[in-house]
């Protein structure tokens, strides 16, 4: 069974550490800033890749040098991308007794939380795990929903809006109209 517990995060309230200026670091930043495009993050590493300083800017802080213990200072969230796992071993053990939570690549063992597989469409926003057990199928899930889900979701979740702060009365009612408005959305397979 997958235990782990999703949230969806504002990172614009977060300030984010990433160590880690090449591939790996790379991706976790663009999946960073495509999802939180107002997210507040430093990255430090002692090599960026030039895709990677293209994304510096004032929210964005780029450290070309040698991670230091005093970047984890005011840091809300640690990840560790670099290519040195003794590295993330020792950042890890200090993370965990900060209770500062961190995430470090190709290590699950070591990881508080990982990153998903997102499928987005406007205002909606799946968040996909396999449980660290196939990154891979979360790909292709994603594929298939961002596939399957239609174009005009953002249209029917415009109008619900609207719809769910004109209706009056009390809780109860509010919640009896907008799942009887809603009940033919999804058209299930016929058995
Ligand atoms: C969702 C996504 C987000 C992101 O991080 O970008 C993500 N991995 C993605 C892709 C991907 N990663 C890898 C491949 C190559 C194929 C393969 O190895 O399987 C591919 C596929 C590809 O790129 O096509 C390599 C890999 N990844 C991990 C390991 C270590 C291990 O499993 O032991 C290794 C082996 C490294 C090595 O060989 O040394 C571990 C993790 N990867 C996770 C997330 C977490 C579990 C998520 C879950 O529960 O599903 C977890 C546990 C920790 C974490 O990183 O947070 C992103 C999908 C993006 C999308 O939607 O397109
Ligand atoms: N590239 C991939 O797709 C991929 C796939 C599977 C596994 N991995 C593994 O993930 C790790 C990272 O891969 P990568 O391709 O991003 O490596 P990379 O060599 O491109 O990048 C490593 C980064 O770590 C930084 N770094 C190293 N020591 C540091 C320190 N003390 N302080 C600050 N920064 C430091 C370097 O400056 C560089 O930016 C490697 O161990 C690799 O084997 C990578």
């Amino acid at each position: 069974m997958n235990q782990l517990f999703p949230v969806f995060l504002k990172l614009e309230h977060l300030h984010v550490l990433l160590v880690g200026g090449g591939n790996v670091g790379l991706e976790k930043l663009t999946a960073l800033l495509a999802n939180s495009p107002e997210a507040r993050v430093t990255v430090v590493a002692t090599y960026f890749l030039p895709e990677m300083q293209q994304l510096a800017s004032d929210r964005v802080l780029l450290h070309e040098r040698a991670f230091q213990w005093e970047d984890l200072d005011e840091k809300d969230l640690v990840i560790l991308a670099t290519d040195d796992r003794a590295l993330h071993a020792a950042i890890c053990e200090k993370t965990r007794r900060m209770r500062l939570l961190t995430n470090v690549a190709d290590t699950p063992d070591l990881c508080d939380f990982y990153l998903s597989s997102v499928v987005r469409k406007g205002d909606l926003k799946i968040a996909i795990s396999t449980n660290g057990k196939s990154p891979t199928v979360a790909k292709r899930l994603r594929e298939f929903l961002t596939d399957v889900i239609p174009d005009n979701i953002q249209d029917i979740l415009d109008n619900l809006t609207v719809i769910r702060n004109r209706i009056q009365g009390d809780f109860k009612e509010k919640v009896d109209q907008l799942n009887k408005l809603t009940e033919g959305l999804i058209h299930k397979k016929p058995e």
